[in-house]
């Protein structure tokens, strides 16, 4: 009997032997040098490292943005180096979703017209209720008819949230989601990633500057220089104790010094 050595449900993204250059002749820059490093699904990831440590760059090639110089990256199961553009697109489309800093809303549709028109745009029908589940998982059934004008930052951010949830994909990607928040509202906005982790089984790859921000996740993975340079797993506990519920101060100093220590 033979069996199969690869299990494509296990992790949502693989990245093995990833080497990405950037640029040509003079101005080539490797930004990814040897990264094989595997998402499994259902857990939360964050990236950090010094800036020019090529955390952008891991994410754009994870989430099939970009094509690796060399290496493969495995995503939902599809091999991205060997696809074209237009089936990178349609993997995309269907298996991830994106949150980046700036909330990118439409200021004078509804947040339930924000969840729901990318999604049309990118041909797939998204029906209303599909939509009022995005927002109920970001707690935001009440506010469904209100424009981002009437909405918090926190609020906006969990809208894009809702957003890039909508259509249930594999990975949510998020660079640097709480970059343009105060501390509580960013307070909020992790608190409901960490909850779509351990409710929903979001796999997520979260990039950031923030420690505190890190410490919600499940490990954090250091770049240095286009390398892994450190891996750090953070014990949740049973009570999924962490960076956002103000019992993750301990790992945050922990993944500050570790960000010290590469910075040095
Ligand atoms: N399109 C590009 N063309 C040329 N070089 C690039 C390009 N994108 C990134 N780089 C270079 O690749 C390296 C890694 O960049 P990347 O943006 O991935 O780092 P980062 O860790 O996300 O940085 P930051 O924290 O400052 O956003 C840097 O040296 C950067 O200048």
């Amino acid at each position: 009997m033979t069996t199969t050595t690869r299990t494509p449900e296990r992790n949502a993204v693989e990245l093995h032997g990833v080497r990405k250059v950037h640029g040509a002749g003079d101005h080539r820059v490797t930004a990814l040098d040897d990264v094989s490093l595997a998402f499994p699904r259902g857990t939360f990831t964050a990236i950090m490292g010094p800036s020019g440590s090529g955390k952008s760059t891991l994410l754009q090639c994870a989430a099939g943005l970009e094509r690796p110089t060399e290496g493969r990256v495995i995503l939902a199961g599809a091999d991205i180096g060997r696809q074209s553009e237009t089936q990178r697109t349609r993997l995309r489309r269907d298996h991830v979703g994106f949150v980046f800093q700036a909330f990118n809303l439409v200021e004078s549709l509804t947040a339930a017209q924000n969840v729901e028109l990318p999604s049309r745009f990118a041909g797939r029908r998204v029906g209303r209720e599909q939509v009022a589940r995005a927002l109920a998982a970001v707690g935001l059934t009440e506010r469904a008819g209100h424009r981002p004008s009437e909405l918090s930052g926190g609020q906006q951010q969990r809208v894009a949230l809702a957003r890039a949830l909508v259509t249930r994909p594999d990975v949510l990607f998020a660079d640097e989601p709480t970059g343009a928040l105060d501390t509580v509202t960013s307070h909020e906005v992790l608190r409901m990633m960490r909850m779509l982790v351990d409710e929903e089984g979001q796999t997520t790859l979260m990039v950031t500057h923030d420690p505190v921000a890190a410490a919600t996740a499940d490990v954090v993975v250091f770049l240095k220089d286009g390398r892994i340079a450190d891996r750090l797993p953070l014990d949740r506990g049973a009570d999924g104790a962490g960076g956002a519920d103000g019992a993750g101060g301990a790992d945050a100093a922990r993944i500050a010094a570790h960000m010290a220590r590469l910075e040095a």
